[in-house]
């Protein structure tokens, strides 16, 4: 099947769509593609919540996914990521299995996703011990990272010794420490203060535009959505479909004066046209 999609994608990369009558014109996919999702169907306890769902993530992109509340945002990241099993369907990157491909994943809640009884600089290095790498490359990985964001915690803590702030920057680096093709991010910064949320918006948003790596962001908050995203995907109520897909192209690095441009503006309300669409209907 695999091998099927590239041959239709290659074939196809002249821009054009396939013939309506194409009876494989959903494994069609865009040239610059990199998560091609066809026909995800999930149910939970016989409530249909994707059914037939196609998705196109572009490459080296941030990807905002926003929607009505219990709509499936976190199930659907989930389900590409590969943590959650899914009923029918396929999802791939570049072709290949989540199984084949160095994921990232953030969760909201780090106090569960870090390891209490490893130091802050070993919660870090812990998936490098899963990558065939020589001692110097791990070393020299963790040392880019650490200068990338610009650390000036004490790495040798354990978490309980850190703000709630610090631990989910050392649960945002392990997940980049492994170099992943793809990062998936479940509202990183909601359990946080605003001034630590402005902080590490901005260092990761410098870290990923440098790491050009792929990017699926899942948040409530409609500027940290914009501000963050090359593409917003706005999701319909279950059972869930794609209300829209709006592109943000202000140069980076964004600050909090891009949220008062007219470009951002005017995404940000369009966004929210949609949202509220979806919400009454
Ligand atoms: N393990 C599960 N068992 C049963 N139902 C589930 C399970 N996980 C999610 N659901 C249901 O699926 C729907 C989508 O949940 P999900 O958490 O993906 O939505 P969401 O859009 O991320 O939610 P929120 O906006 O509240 O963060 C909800 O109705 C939820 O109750």
């Amino acid at each position: 099947m695999a091998s099927t999609v590239l041959k239709l994608a290659t074939r196809r990369e002249a821009h054009s769509a396939p013939p309506a009558e194409d009876p494989n014109r959903h494994m069609w996919f865009p040239p610059g593609t990199h998560i091609t999702v066809r026909g995800l169907t999930k149910t939970f306890d016989d409530v249909v919540l994707y059914q037939g769902f196609d998705l196109d993530i572009p490459k080296s992109k941030i990807v905002s996914v926003f929607g009505p509340n219990g709509c499936g945002k976190s199930t659907l990241i989930n389900m590409i990521s590969g943590i959650m099993p899914y009923d029918a369907g396929q999802i791939l990157f570049d072709g290949k299995t989540a199984r084949e491909t160095r994921i990232g994943y953030v969760f909201q809640n780090y106090r569960e996703a870090v390891f209490p009884w490893l130091r802050a600089i070993d919660n870090i290095r812990y998936p490098l011990q899963f990558l065939k790498l020589g001692k110097a490359e791990c070393d020299r990985r963790v040392e880019q990272l650490l200068s990338s964001f610009d650390v000036k915690i004490d790495l040798n803590r354990y978490p309980y010794q850190l703000s709630g702030g610090q631990q989910q920057l050392v649960s945002i680096m392990r997940a980049l420490v492994v170099d992943p093709e793809v990062l998936f991010l479940d509202e990183p910064f909601s359990a946080l203060d605003y001034e630590m949320t402005l902080f590490l918006r901005s260092k990761l948003q410098k870290v990923l535009t440098e790491m050009q790596v792929t990017t699926v962001l899942v948040s409530h908050d409609l500027d940290e959505a914009v501000e963050l995203a090359d593409e917003i995907l706005l999701l319909t109520k279950k059972p869930t479909n794609i209300a829209g897909r709006l592109e943000f192209n202000a140069l980076r690095p964004r600050t909090a004066e891009t949220t008062i441009t007219p470009e951002f503006i005017d995404v940000k309300t369009r966004t929210l046209e949609i949202f509220q669409r979806e919400v009454r209907k």
